[in-house]
C-alpha cells in the first residue's frame, strides 16, 4: 500500500524547525507537499543564510520518510526566499549590483507566450513553436508557468514528475528535442494551490536558476492567461526579450489581449507580434473555409500596435488531436500546412535573432 499524505504529514510534524522553535509544518517552512504513488516531494522554503541549518532537517526528513512503509522515493528541494534587508551601510561601497531584470546564465533569450484569456491556444502555440525551433536546430527550453494546471507534460507527451537527485538542482524533462519543466508540477496534483507572492517568486526563481536547462538558445515561457503575478514576477526577475500574444478573433478575447499588451508595455517588454488562433474553420469533408469567430480583428489590432501578425492558425482537428495526444502537429504531421506555418514562424524568429 502506498503511503498516505496524512502519514507523511505526521512524520513531518515531528521534525523541529531549527529557526522558529516549532515543527517544519507549523512554521510554514515545508511547502508544496506532494504524495503520489509512494513518491514524496516537497519544498523547504528558507532564507539563503540559513541553508546550513536546514541541511540536517533535509537529511532527517529524507531518512524518516524513507523508513516509512509504502514510501518509494523522497525528494526535498530547498528554495530561498529573500532574507530581510540588512540596515543600510552608509560607508562608500563598491558599485551597486545592477537592479531590475537579470539575464539568466546559460539562457541566451527568453520569449514569453501570453494571452489575455484562457483556452485560446497559448499552450498549443508554445509547444508547436518549441518543437519547430528544435527542428531548426535551436537549443530550446519550454517553461510551463501555468500555476493553475500544467498542460505541457500532456502536449509534449512526457509523464512523471521532475526529480532532484542532489536536492539542489532539478532535472527537467525532455521530448521532441525540447527540454521542459512545468511550474504546476511543483505543486500537489490533487490540491488546488494558492500561490502566494513570495512562494511564487521563489518557485519562478528556482525554475530559472535551479533547473538544469543546459545551454539554451531560447527559453519559451508558456504563461498563465491574463495579467497576474506570474507575468509581473517573470518580467521583474528575468530579462524577457519579448512576448508573443495569442488571441482568437472573438471580440472578447481581443479585449483581454489588449490588457495583456498594455501590461507588457508597462513592463517595457517588447511585443514581437500577435498570433491569431482558431482563425478559420476548414471543413474536413469539403475543405470549405469559414470564419466562425469573425475575421480580421487580430490583424487590425496588430496594425494599430505597429507589430506584425505573425501567424493565422485555423481551427483544425488534427492540431487538437496532436496536442492532446503528446506529439504536437509539427512533430506528428510535419508536412501539413499547419506544421509548415509553425516552421515558418520559427525560421522568421531565428532570422530576426529572436529565438
Ligand atoms: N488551432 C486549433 N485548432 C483546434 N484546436 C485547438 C487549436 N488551438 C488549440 N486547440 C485546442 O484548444 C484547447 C485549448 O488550447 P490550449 O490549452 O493550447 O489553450 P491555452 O490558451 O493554453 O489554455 P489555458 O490558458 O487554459 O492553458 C486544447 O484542447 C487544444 O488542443
Amino acid at each position: 500500500m502506498a503511503v498516505t499524505r496524512d502519514e507523511v504529514l505526521a512524520v513531518l510534524k515531528g521534525i523541529a524547525d531549527p529557526v522558529t522553535d516549532t515543527d517544519i509544518v507549523a512554521s510554514g517552512t515545508m511547502r508544496a507537499l506532494s504524495v503520489t504513488d509512494g513518491k514524496v516531494r516537497f519544498v523547504l522554503e528558507i532564507a539563503p543564510s540559513q541553508a546550513k541549518a536546514y541541511e540536517a532537517v533535509q537529511a532527517d526528513a529524507e531518512a524518516k520518510l524513507g523508513a516509512l512503509p509504502g514510501v518509494e522515493a523522497v525528494s526535498v528541494v530547498m528554495t530561498a526566499h529573500s532574507a530581510p534587508a540588512a540596515p543600510p551601510d552608509l560607508k562608500p561601497q563598491r558599485k551597486a549590483e545592477p537592479a531590475g531584470p537579470q539575464q539568466v546564465p546559460g539562457i541566451d533569450r527568453i520569449l514569453a507566450i501570453a494571452s489575455g484569456k484562457g483556452g485560446v491556444g497559448k499552450s498549443t502555440v508554445s509547444a508547436n513553436l518549441a518543437c519547430a525551433l528544435a527542428a531548426e536546430g535551436r537549443r530550446v527550453g519550454l517553461l510551463d508557468a501555468d500555476v493553475y494546471g500544467p498542460s505541457q507534460p500532456r502536449m509534449l507527451g512526457v509523464s512523471g514528475r521532475p526529480s532532484s537527485p542532489d536536492g539542489k538542482t532539478i532535472l527537467p524533462m525532455r521530448n521532441h528535442g525540447v527540454t521542459m519543466m512545468s511550474l504546476g508540477l511543483m505543486a500537489n496534483e490533487d490540491q488546488a494551490v494558492v500561490w502566494r507572492g513570495p512562494m511564487l517568486m521563489g518557485a519562478l526563481q528556482q525554475m530559472l536558476t535551479q533547473v538544469q536547462w543546459g545551454a539554451l538558445d531560447v527559453l519559451i515561457v508558456d504563461l498563465p492567461p491574463g495579467t497576474g503575478d506570474v507575468q509581473m514576477t517573470l518580467c521583474q526577475k528575468a530579462k524577457v526579450d519579448g512576448a508573443i500574444v495569442v488571441s482568437t478573433p472573438q471580440d472578447v478575447a481581443l479585449i483581454d489581449a489588449r490588457k495583456g499588451i498594455d501590461m507588457f508595455n508597462q513592463m517595457k517588454t517588447p511585443i514581437f507580434g500577435l498570433i491569431e488562433n482558431m482563425s478559420t474553420h476548414v471543413c474536413t469533408e469539403c475543405g470549405h473555409e469559414e470564419h466562425i469567430f469573425g475575421h480580421g480583428g487580430v490583424a487590425a489590432e496588430a496594425a494599430k500596435l505597429g507589430v506584425p501578425l505573425l501567424a493565422e492558425l485555423p481551427l483544425d482537428l488534427d492540431t487538437r488531436i496532436a496536442s492532446d495526444g503528446g506529439a504536437p502537429i509539427v512533430v506528428s504531421k510535419p508536412a501539413s500546412k499547419q506544421a509548415q506555418t509553425f516552421r515558418a514562424l520559427a525560421r522568421r524568429l531565428v532570422d530576426e535573432g529572436r529565438a
